[in-house]
Formats: structure tokens, sequence, C-alpha cells
């Protein structure tokens, strides 16, 4: 029996703006990719809702909004389940930069779909280059261990080259690992907000502002004074 899960859902549009204007971490965008069948609605749905229904609508995308506690403050999660096709990534670009955080979710019972997250992550990467956002790897089905096909090395070199924090989970048998993982995230941007924001007023106060200046104004008088000695050289 198919369930479709419609509670929480808004519309799965969104645009960079969403994210900039999001009131300096009071809300959290977490988008959640993978190839097909790893458990990406499953996931989520656990999270949203504590249960496991088995099966879910392949349907398409959905967005769903959470308020959660992190660090005993109130946040609101928006959540983007995808259908994301590893040759239409042009078009996610919106997306890529309306998160500040993904879940990169693969099935250890599926050798290919570790892999397969490397082409997303690469995109994902060459649009936020500049811009810090929280990468979580998740190997989900964690309860079919007798099937394991994807190594703990393949996963940990996974993390190592896209500077992912690592999550095991089970859709199905653990409400409290799929919890702790979404969790994670949203203190890890929590603090990339915070320091974002400690910076920002760094740069803002005056003291600050001279003391840049004063070196800038030096730096410019060197580089002016050696291109005039190589000049006459
Ligand atoms: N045993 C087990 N089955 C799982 C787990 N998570 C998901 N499944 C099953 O795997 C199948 C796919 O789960 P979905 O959540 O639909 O996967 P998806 O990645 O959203 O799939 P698409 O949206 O179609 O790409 C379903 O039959 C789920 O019941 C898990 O942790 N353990």
């Amino acid at each position: 029996m198919t369930h479709a899960y419609h509670a929480m859902y808004k519309d799965p549009k969104v645009t960079p703006d969403d994210r900039t204007h999001n009131g300096g971490g009071k809300d959290i965008n977490i988008i959640v990719v993978g190839g097909p069948g790893v458990g990406k609605t499953a996931i989520t749905v656990r999270y949203l809702t504590r249960r496991f229904i088995g099966d879910y609508d392949s349907g398409g995308e959905a967005m769903y909004t959470h308020t959660a506690v992190v660090d005993g403050k109130a946040v609101t999660l928006h959540i983007l389940d995808t259908t994301w096709q590893e040759d239409s990534l042009d078009g996610r670009t919106d997306e890529i930069l309306w998160a500040d955080g993904m879940m990169l979710v693969y099935s250890i019972t599926d050798s290919d779909s570790l892999d397969r997250l490397r082409t997303i992550a690469d995109r994902v990467l060459s649009v936020r280059a500049n811009d810090k956002l929280v990468l979580a790897l998740v190997a989900n089905k964690c309860d079919l261990l007798h099937r394991k096909h994807v190594s703990d090395t393949s996963a940990a070199q996974f993390c190592a080259e896209y500077n992912c924090i690592f999550f095991e989970t089970s859709a199905s048998d653990s409400f409290v690992d799929v919890e702790s993982a979404f969790s994670s995230v949203s203190r890890h941007i929590k603090a990339v907000y915070k320091k974002r924001e400690k910076l920002s007023k760094f740069l803002q106060n005056p003291a600050v502002t001279a003391k840049l200046q004063i070196r800038n104004s030096l730096r410019n008088f060197a580089e002016k004074k050696l291109r005039r000695r190589t000049s006459t050289m």
C-alpha cells in the first residue's frame, strides 16, 4: 500500500533570496539528495513524524516546514526532499544557493549510490565554492547490514574529499539516529551563522575599519614604490 504524505507540505519552489532574508539562522534550509530509492523520503518523514511508513509516493519533490529546538532555541526548518537527476543539475542552481545544509543520502545496500553522490557534490561545490555550506553524508538502511555493499572506507574517503560530517541511519529501525542527524546538521548550520554574524560585527567596528584602511593604504604605498623601483631597473 502506498501512503501519500501531505502534512506540512509546501510548494517546493525556492529562490536564493529565501535564504539571505532568513533572519540570521532562525530559519534553516536543508536539502535531502541522493539516488533513487535510497530512503530520502523515509528519513525525512521519519524525522518529521517519528514514523516509518514503508512505502512512499515517489511523485516528486516536497518541501516540509518543521519547528525544532536547537541549542535551546526554536528554529524553523525548511526541508526540501528532492528527486534530482545527475544530468539536470544545471537547473538546480537556485536550490543550491537557497540551502544552508545538504544531506547526501546513500543506501549501504546499493553499491552505486555513494558514487552517484559525487556528481551532485561536485556541482554543489562549484556553485558554493566561496560560501560555507554544511554537507552531511548519510548512510541509510543500516538495518540491512547483511546486504551491505558500500565499505566504511569509501564513505570515509568521500567525507574527507567533500568535507562532510557523517551519519549512519536506519529510517525503518531508529528515529533517534535520524533525529540526531537532522539536529546535528541544524546545529552546524547555526554555528556557521554565528561565525558569519561575529565576522560582520567585527568588520563593522569603526576601529577595525580604520585599521583596515591604514593597512590598505600602506600596502598600496609599498606596491607603488616597488613598481617605481622595478620600472627604473
Ligand atoms: N530496510 C529499510 N528500508 C528502507 C529504509 N529507508 C527506506 N527504506 C525503503 O526503501 C524504499 C525507498 O524509500 P524512499 O524513502 O521512497 O526512497 P527515496 O530515496 O525517497 O526514493 P525516490 O524518491 O523514489 O528516489 C522504500 O521501500 C522504503 O520502505 C531503511 O532504513 N531500511
